[in-house]
């Protein structure tokens, strides 16, 4: 496997305002990380360094061989990052399958295997995307990213906000995706310990600086750090 991405030493954030400071972490092609932390720890802006919404201050940022620094916002998509923002920003008058067609790439991802993955999908493809529940907004908003083919897909917080049925289909999609699919996924989660046997590495984030780095088996399995940086070692999962 070969690198896809690397970070070294990032500072990043909103104009002047610096939010994330120092951030260093690599991935390979295919390869899967949970980027975890409460709320207003950076992870938000960590996803929009990445996309050239957030500015970028100082520090590497390497992806697909390229440096991404140096790539406009509107070109990274083309270069292989696929985002899911935590608003999905569906286009609410175009149906289901408009939806995932207006900025479709060629690749492995075509409608069929979108609407092999999420079968809701294929039942609502006449439907206007304001006429869709919140899962199946968050499935579209997934299924719209997949139809780019990326090399990466950034997910932040699909989990937000679902009826607990839902959540577990969609962790089993993301499951799948993790693990079968040869496609990188950076996943945010405030609750980690859905995600975390889903990944292979974990990023925590506090206060836009990074306090664990590392397997995500072995974070998972402390509670002691998972209560000290995500205060959620003890307590059942949200959903
Ligand atoms: N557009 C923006 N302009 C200025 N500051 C921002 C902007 N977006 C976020 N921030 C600030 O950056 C910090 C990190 O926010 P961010 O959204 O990255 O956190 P997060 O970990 O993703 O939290 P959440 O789980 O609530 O989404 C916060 O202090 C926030 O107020």
């Amino acid at each position: 496997m070969s690198e896809l991405l690397r970070l070294e030493n990032v500072f990043a954030g909103y104009g002047e305002a610096v939010v994330l400071e120092g951030i260093s972490f690599s991935m390979e092609e295919g390869d899967s990380l949970a980027l975890l932390g409460r709320n207003g720890m950076g992870k938000t802006t960590l996803l929009s360094t990445l996309m050239g919404a957030a500015r970028h201050h100082s520090g590497a940022l390497h992806f697909s061989g390229q440096d991404l620094a140096v790539v406009p916002a509107h070109g990274r998509a083309h270069l292989g990052l696929g985002w899911v923002p935590q608003e999905r920003d569906i286009f609410p008058s175009l149906t289901v399958e408009e939806n995932l067609t207006v900025v479709s790439r060629p690749g492995h991802w075509n409608l069929q295997r979108v609407y092999e993955m999420f079968p809701r999908l294929n039942e609502r493809r006449a439907n206007m995307g304001n006429q869709l529940s919140g899962g199946e907004q968050q499935m579209l908003a997934m299924g719209r990213a997949l139809m780019l083919n990326p090399k990466l897909l950034l997910l932040d917080e699909p989990l937000e906000g679902l009826a607990p049925l839902i959540v577990q289909e969609l962790l089993a999609i993301i499951q799948q995706l993790t693990e079968e699919s040869g496609m990188a996924v950076i996943l945010v989660e405030q609750h980690a310990r859905q995600i975390l046997p889903l990944t292979r590495q974990a990023l925590v984030l506090e206060r836009g600086r990074a306090v664990y780095l590392g397997e995500s088996a072995t974070l998972r399995d402390d509670r002691e750090l998972l209560d000290s940086w995500l205060a959620c070692g003890t307590t059942p999962a949200a959903h």
